[in-house]
């Protein structure tokens, strides 16, 4: 494509740039390709422009970069510097006009809890009517026949959501596979870094918001400005706002949407425990094994019964319900079809067949929020103890450690604090950080250990929360990466004590 077209509107281009013909883009030097556009962009630890050379070198066509003065020796260049207000900004529009294909119908979640469950349950709810549809997030892409794309793999990097390159660059052939519903998750990350601009998103969701990644956002209000303006600015003209009003961040995006009068005729549908919802929860009562909800909308109500554990799961199914009701399904099918739903990987997902009977459950909880929602949830369903074992990330957000040890200290009859994901941080330290706040809790490690441990300990009637690392299957120590699973290990410790009974 030619540097004019593809920056047409987006950038003032130099007559002689013009006709430069452009086979790629990337923000990452590392990746650029002969005939490929390079955006120079400043990050949170390093900047771009120091790898304008490298990516000369690697092929780079032209250079976009912003208004900063350009020092020697960029000042001095023959490879085109477009220099532009916002690079990331300008780089997303132009991927989109590269890869110019997307599906129909795009729907993105963002909130502090909940994203990943409620848009692997909206894939769920559309494929379920036999709608082409897909997912990507913190799970990859999900929902894709790989058979169907000439056998592509998508590579997308492993974040929540993708940089806007490798967004782009997938959805053309998962366009190409067939795929017309995209469900999508927006962390504040991605909405800051503007990963999904140049998307046409037609439903746009608000879960909650509430202490995570302050490392990244400073306070609250930057945080809830981050996650804004997925409804503020990047949801279309004439989508729908599904938005969370128990939380009172979500009263004010309603308000602030509100606000903006009918000049872009968003629809706004909200729900909650709250009396004024459009789809209002009556109650979530756990019976046996399932969760029995009852909704009210438009004056009828839904008793909807889900195949899950956890109040706040069911609040998750409910969204991704009202979600795919706002793309058309019909109300039997998206509230009506949740009772089909299979919760995600590592999302309050049980390990069957402990010797003894208890119950354990891996979540991804890793906020104090998440922390306290998952325990309440299961506290129903324990008749003897409840356990929870976790730790929490380095070079994350500090303040969370003691406040998690606090709610586990509180709504845990045993805690275990053992490592999460230590990065580059002393293990110890993170531990004690987290016991300081736990007077009731016990230290044990490396992580197999405490889950071995603490199977061993459980009894009939117990119930075990193993947190924090959910679906994942690694683990982070130092700068290896090693693997780890809470699922697999907790079976295969299982499957040995279930041996050594015989
Ligand atoms: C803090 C953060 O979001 N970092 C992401 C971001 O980095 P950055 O822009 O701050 O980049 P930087 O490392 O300072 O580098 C500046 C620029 O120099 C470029 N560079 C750097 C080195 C080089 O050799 N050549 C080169 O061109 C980089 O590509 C970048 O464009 O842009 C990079 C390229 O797109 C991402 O890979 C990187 O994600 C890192 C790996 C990361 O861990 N991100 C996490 C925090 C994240 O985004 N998490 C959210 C979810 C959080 C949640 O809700 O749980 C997510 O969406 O996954």
């Amino acid at each position: 494509m030619h540097l004019s077209d593809l920056l047409k509107n987006l950038a003032d281009i130099p007559d002689q740039a013009a006709s430069i013909k452009i086979g790629g883009m990337s923000e990452n030097s590392r990746a650029i390709k002969p005939g490929d556009m390079f955006a120079a962009v400043a990050g949170s630890s390093t900047d771009g422009r120091i790898y304008i050379k490298a990516a000369i070198d690697a092929g780079a066509r032209v250079i976009l970069t912003d208004m900063r003065p350009l020092e020697a020796p960029l000042d001095d260049l023959d490879t085109p510097i477009i220099m532009v207000e916002n690079p990331r900004l300008v780089l997303a529009k132009a991927a989109a006009r590269f890869w110019h294909k997307q599906p129909g119908m795009i729907a993105a979640v963002t909130g502090t809890n909940g994203k990943t469950s409620t848009t692997d349950f909206l894939r769920q709810l559309w494929t379920r009517v036999t709608w082409q549809a897909s997912s990507i997030g913190t799970l990859g892409v999900k929902g894709t026949d790989t058979r169907k794309m000439d056998g592509k793999i998508l590579d997308l990097p492993k974040l929540t959501t993708p940089d806007s390159v490798s967004l782009h660059s997938a959805l053309s052939p998962l366009c190409d596979a067939g795929v017309t519903h995209l469900a999508l998750e927006a962390s504040s990350h991605g909405l800051v870094q503007q990963r999904l601009d140049g998307l046409n998103i037609h439903i746009a969701a608000f879960t909650n918001l509430t202490q995570d990644h302050l490392d990244h956002h400073n306070d609250m209000e930057s945080y809830f400005i981050a996650k804004s303006h997925l409804f503020m600015d990047l949801l279309m003209h004439a989508g729908a706002a599904i938005i969370n009003i128990d939380d009172p961040y979500g009263r004010r995006l309603c308000d602030m949407l509100t606000a903006q009068g009918d000049a872009r005729q968003i629809v706004i549908q909200t729900f909650g425990f709250a009396d004024d919802a459009d789809f209002q929860i009556e109650k979530i009562t756990p019976i046996d094994n399932i969760l029995d909800m009852s909704v009210k909308h438009d004056g009828k109500s839904w008793h909807i019964p889900l195949a899950m554990s956890g109040t706040f799961q069911a609040v998750n199914a409910l969204t991704a319900g009202i979600m795919a009701y706002m793309s058309g399904l019909p109300l039997q099918d998206s509230l009506g079809g949740l009772a089909y739903l299979k919760p995600a990987p590592g999302r309050m997902q049980t390990v069957t067949g402990h010797p003894q009977g208890a119950q354990i459950v891996v979540d991804f909880a890793h906020t104090p929020d998440a922390l306290r929602a998952a325990l309440e949830a299961l506290r129903p369903e324990v008749s003897h103890k409840l356990y929870v074992l976790f730790g929490c990330g380095g070079d994350r957000d500090p303040s969370k450690r003691a406040l998690m040890g606090a709610i586990a200290d509180d709504a845990a009859d045993v805690v275990i604090v053992t490592d999460d994901n230590p990065r580059s941080e002393d293990p110890a330290s993170i531990r004690s950080a987290i016991m300081a706040a736990s007077p009731k809790s016990i230290e044990i490690f490396p992580r197999d250990t405490a889950i071995k441990t603490a199977l061993e300990q459980l009894v009939e009637g117990d119930v075990l929360l193993i947190a924090g690392k959910g679906h994942e299957t690694v683990q982070l120590i130092g700068d290896e990466t090693l693997p780890f699973s809470d699922i697999s290990v907790a079976s295969r410790i299982i499957a040995d004590m279930k041996e050594a009974h015989k």
